[in-house]
């Protein structure tokens, strides 16, 4: 059986990860352009100032893509590029470059896929309090609107934010992303509250636009399952899942926040401070969703954390989402275990675990549309004889894509396929090192593309719409 006609064959990048010209045509200074720059803060402090020089190579990499065969590309705008201060004037420069991309994307009949924040900021926002200053939100709002005015008669499917709880906990629990704050659970809450009020009114705006499109936001997709049947665990599992899962898809679906979760942050003092006007809004816009993104790497297995755990101590190793951490408030831990298999940076192989949260999602928000906004393999790529013959994620996406195909025929509303990433890029925490791509970037030789050997599977599976998965 072949994947649905309707069905996305894409691949995925983002903009601070694949540009470069970090300082040209008039972009503004981002949270990640200086962030990347303070010492110890990246891996061998490696910085997106050139990236893949994306910037000046788009044209070459769009025709791989097609030459790939790939129906669509998931890439992000950086926000500073089109408002240089975050919220002033709009840089002509920046909104050409989009437009240049966009219609490359459209001359290969390749759909585009934006994604409007993919977590580099405008320094000017982020130095006001960021996520934290309702400013932001506001300033997000206005970028959104250019963004829909500018590209919404060629850009049909929109997505608001990636992953907010990577930028969010990352910026505000474990510090290893800007603004590097540790351990402040009031600004982590509070920083989410924020982006979710914000994606709500980039929904309602882009709604009374009539462009006749799609739009909703993708999340990090981390379904927890407890490591046994042992109560206290089978309740860290639950815990897990509604502040890891809940707590960011029931404001956007069902426009209120998870009662579990409220009523901890109450007794905690963690409430963000949310108005009426802002709770009200996330309830108007719910049913306006188009679609949900998932990025989905691995599932966690959790158990009952009974060590005390004071005010942690976090680095960019206990960053990377590899197990055997408690979580950020200590109620649970997340556990390595002897019958799984992990990649190279610690992270579980589980298709299974995909299916399975897949039915956790549909019992709980019904039959909204879904795409995988990112799934791949991290590694180090072997290279013999001068081919990259990436084996291990040939079979990576194999597997999640054969369950995918299941989970379609089981009913689960999935629409389209977005591997992580098309092209080797810089990843945050990892440099160069962790690699993603179907196209290989030699990063000591001019940066040059080369097509792997999951290029040409990619194609093959494309071509053939997955009839043999
Ligand atoms: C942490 C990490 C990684 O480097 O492995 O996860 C997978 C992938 O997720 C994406 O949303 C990030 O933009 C990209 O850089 C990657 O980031």
């Amino acid at each position: 059986m072949k994947f649905p006609h309707d069905f996305l064959f894409g691949a995925a990048s983002a903009s601070y990860q694949i540009e470069g010209a970090w300082n040209e045509d008039g972009k503004g200074l981002t949270n990640w352009d200086v962030f990347s720059k303070i010492p110890g803060k990246t891996y061998m402090g490696t910085n997106g100032d050139v990236a893949i020089d994306h910037y000046h190579r788009y044209k070459e990499d769009i025709k791989l893509m097609a030459e790939m065969g790939l129906e669509s590309y998931r890439f992000s705008i950086s926000w500073a590029r089109i408002l240089p201060t975050g919220d002033g004037e709009v840089n002509d420069k920046g909104l050409e470059f989009y437009n240049n991309v966009i219609n490359e994307c459209l001359k290969y009949g390749i759909v585009p896929f934006i994604t409007l924040y993919h977590w580099d900021l405008p320094i000017t926002l982020e130095e006001d309090g960021g996520w934290t200053n309702k400013r932001t939100a506001e300033a997000f709002i206005k970028y959104a609107e250019v963004c829909f005015r500018a590209f919404g008669d060629r850009v049909k499917h929109w997505i608001t934010f990636n992953e907010t709880v990577m930028f969010c906990g990352l910026g505000y629990l474990k510090g290893a992303h800007p603004p590097g704050i540790q351990n402040d659970e009031n600004k982590y809450f509070q920083a989410t509250h924020y982006v979710f009020y914000a994606h709500a009114k980039a929904v309602e705006v882009y709604k009374e636009m009539n462009h006749y499109g799609e739009i909703g936001i993708t999340h990090v997709f981390l379904p927890a399952f407890s490591v046994n049947d042992h109560r206290e665990n089978v309740v860290a599992a639950r815990h897990a899942n509604e502040y890891e899962t809940f707590w960011y898809y029931d404001p956007i679906l069902k426009g209120e926040y998870p009662s579990y979760v409220v009523e901890q942050l109450e007794e905690k003092g963690w409430t963000p401070s949310w108005t009426e006007e802002e709770l009200a809004t996330l309830k108007r816009n719910a049913g306006k969703n188009d679609f949900i993104g998932l990025n989905y790497y691995q599932p966690i297995r959790v158990e009952k954390n009974n060590k005390a755990v004071s005010s942690m101590e976090h680095s960019r190793e206990t960053s990377t989402l590899a197990p055997g951490n408690p979580s950020f408030d200590g109620f649970y831990r997340t556990v390595k275990m002897e019958d799984k298999t992990y990649t190279k940076w610690g992270w579980e192989i589980s298709p299974q675990g995909f299916l399975d949260g897949l039915h956790m999602l549909k019992e709980r928000y019904g039959d909204i549309k879904m795409y995988v906004t990112e799934n791949g393999l991290g590694d180090e790529d072997p290279i013999i004889d001068g081919e990259i013959v990436d084996v291990p994620r040939i079979k990576y996406i194999e597997e999640h894509l054969k369950v995918i195909k299941r989970a379609i025929k089981e009913g689960i509303h999935l629409k389209g396929y977005y591997a992580w990433s098309v092209i080797d890029l810089l990843s945050w925490l990892n440099g160069y090192k962790k690699q993603y791509g179907f196209i290989y970037v030699d990063q000591q030789n001019n940066l040059n593309r080369k097509k792997k050997l999951s290029f040409h599977w990619y194609k093959h599976i494309i071509e053939t719409r997955g009839e043999e998965l």
